[in-house]
């Protein structure tokens, strides 16, 4: 029997009243932990921590957060491989997968170590005489940051290491599904330094710890990354909550990957199978759509296929397995169902899609290819989060970019050719945050900015300096010396 893993509110570790239970997807036999789930009335004593925080956090010197953001970042780096086996156990990346994405998290807070250093203001004169104009740059308040399971550690990196840099106060909501690797930050962010209340970790469901965070006067800006569904109710109790909210939110993709007649093979294919089914596909970058032009279309299906053959799908903590299992039954029925509608809407089914058994009970899923889709299909149109992409034939290099910006999402796009002339064109007239050439749509920099276009994204970008437009409000003020 282990201990229920506690929730941290105000400086101390806290019981819940109700357990979450972590269930391996790779042996579903297998208890990776139980959490304490936190309720409605916990998740406000978490707010009001934060509050009571948020005044001397705000004014605390760039040298004490760049000292504790350095600090939880040494121990992440430290021990990137035994949270990356945490991680690949309770979410089914590969074990490669899991470390490397811990090995980011902990270059993320790296990263804004040294930001809480580079925030300087602005200082200018008025259009008027004798006035001075200052601009500087001020917290946001109380941050709630509600976080996909997809990916556990990074994701809860991108918004808190920004929120504490910049002087917020933090009230943490993880996926309940995976809620291991985010108890693991909080750990090690409470070994930092930084005072109570600053940061507050509540597992527990998106109806109470989510929506009590989306309801209190005393948030004022809610992160989320997740479901189009969910973002948008969050952008409505964002608007009506008073004050309102500020908000950002970065949700699904549909993303394409254009592959022409003039790419080198070999690239493509590794571009197109990375992208499309590493991390099981379920990845909001993932490329799910591959537009291939009519020349290379039969040696890039065949070629795929071939490669995809060769994969090993199997427990994500296995040496040498490529993709592991899906992360939970209610994903692996999504991915069924949109196998059947895409079969049903008279697509192909070129390669996999079928249900593997392996040594111990888990979400096996063989990676699937469609053929012969069009763009109006389901398959084409609707975010699946799984291994499943569909291969749609165009034309020509016109006819392609059409298809890609087609969709009412923009987070990611790419194309694979070895002409400039077509890159570059791609590049300014792909309708999406994110353009990639001859590099998988998925596996972005930690130091740039990250977010899309259309339906996929809404506010401020994540990441890179860029970050402080969300977790700063800009103060102008004028100055008469008399
Ligand atoms: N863009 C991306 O990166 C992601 C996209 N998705 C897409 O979403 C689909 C469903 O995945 P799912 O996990 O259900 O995604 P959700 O959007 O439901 O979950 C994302 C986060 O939002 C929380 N949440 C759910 N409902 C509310 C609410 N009413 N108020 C506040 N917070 C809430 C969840 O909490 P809880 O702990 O209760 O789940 C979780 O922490 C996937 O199949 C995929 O298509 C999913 C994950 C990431
Ligand atoms: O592709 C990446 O590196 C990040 C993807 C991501 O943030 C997501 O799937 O939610």
């Amino acid at each position: 029997m282990t201990a229920i893993l506690k929730n941290f509110i105000g400086g101390e570790w806290v019981d819940g009243s109700g357990v979450t239970r972590n269930i391996n997807p790779s042996n579903t036999n297998d208890l990776v932990g139980e959490y304490a789930k936190a309720d409605k009335a916990q998740t406000e004593k978490a707010i009001a921590a934060a509050k009571a925080a948020f005044p001397a956090w705000a004014q605390s010197t760039p040298q004490v957060r760049y000292d504790a953001l350095n600090k939880i970042s040494t121990e992440i780096l430290a021990r990137k491989e035994e949270l990356g086996k945490l991680l690949a156990r309770e979410e089914g990346k590969t074990l490669p997968e899991g470390i490397g994405e811990v090995a980011r998290a902990g270059q993320i807070f790296a990263f804004f170590a040294g930001e809480a250093l580079r925030l300087i203001g602005e200082k200018g004169a008025s259009v008027r005489p004798g006035i001075d104009v200052e601009l500087t740059r001020e917290p946001v308040g109380v941050v709630g940051m509600i976080t996909p399971w997809n990916f556990p550690i990074a994701i809860p990196a991108w918004k808190i290491a920004p929120a504490l840099c910049y002087g917020n106060t933090v009230v943490f909501k993880p996926a309940e599904l995976v809620p291991g690797s985010g108890h693991a930050l909080a750990e090690i962010i409470t070994r930092s330094g930084i005072p109570a209340g600053v940061f507050n970790l509540v597992v527990g469901s998106g109806s109470v710890v989510g929506q009590t965070l989306l309801e209190h006067p005393d948030v004022a800006a809610i992160s989320f990354t997740g479901s189009v569904q969910t973002g948008r109710k969050i952008a409505q109790a964002c608007v009506l909550s008073n004050p309102m909210k500020k908000f950002q939110l970065e949700m699904g993709g549909k993303n394409p990957l254009v592959v022409l007649d003039d790419a080198d093979l070999k690239t493509a294919v590794e571009v197109a199978v990375n992208g499309a089914y590493f991390s099981t596909g379920q990845r909001c970058t993932a490329s799910s759509r591959l537009i291939v032009t009519e020349g290379i279309h039969d040696r890039f299906v065949a070629a795929v296929a071939e490669r995809l053959n060769s994969l090993s799908v199997d427990d994500a903590l296995k040496a040498g397995v490529h993709i592991g299992p899906v992360v939970d039954q209610s994903q692996l029925d999504q991915d069924l169902r949109y196998i059947k509608i895409g079969q049903d809407e008279g697509a192909k089914l070129a390669f996999g899609g079928e249900l593997l058994k392996r040594e111990n009970p888990g979400h096996y899923l063989q990676p699937a290819l469609f053929t012969e889709a069009n763009n109006n299909m389901r398959i084409a149109r609707e975010e699946i989060f799984g291994p499943v992409a569909a291969v749609i034939r165009a034309k020509n290099y016109e006819e392609a970019l059409a298809i890609s910006n087609d969709t009412e999402f923009g987070l990611a796009s790419g194309i694979c050719t070895s002409s400039l002339k077509y890159a570059s064109h791609y590049k300014r007239n792909s309708e999406s945050g994110m353009v990639m050439v001859n590099l998988p749509t998925a596996g972005v920099d930690y130091h740039v900015p990250f977010g899309g276009r259309k339906g996929s994204s809404y506010g401020a970008r994540e990441q890179g300096s860029y970050a402080r437009e969300f977790y700063t409000t800009v103060k102008t003020a004028y100055t008469y010396p008399g």
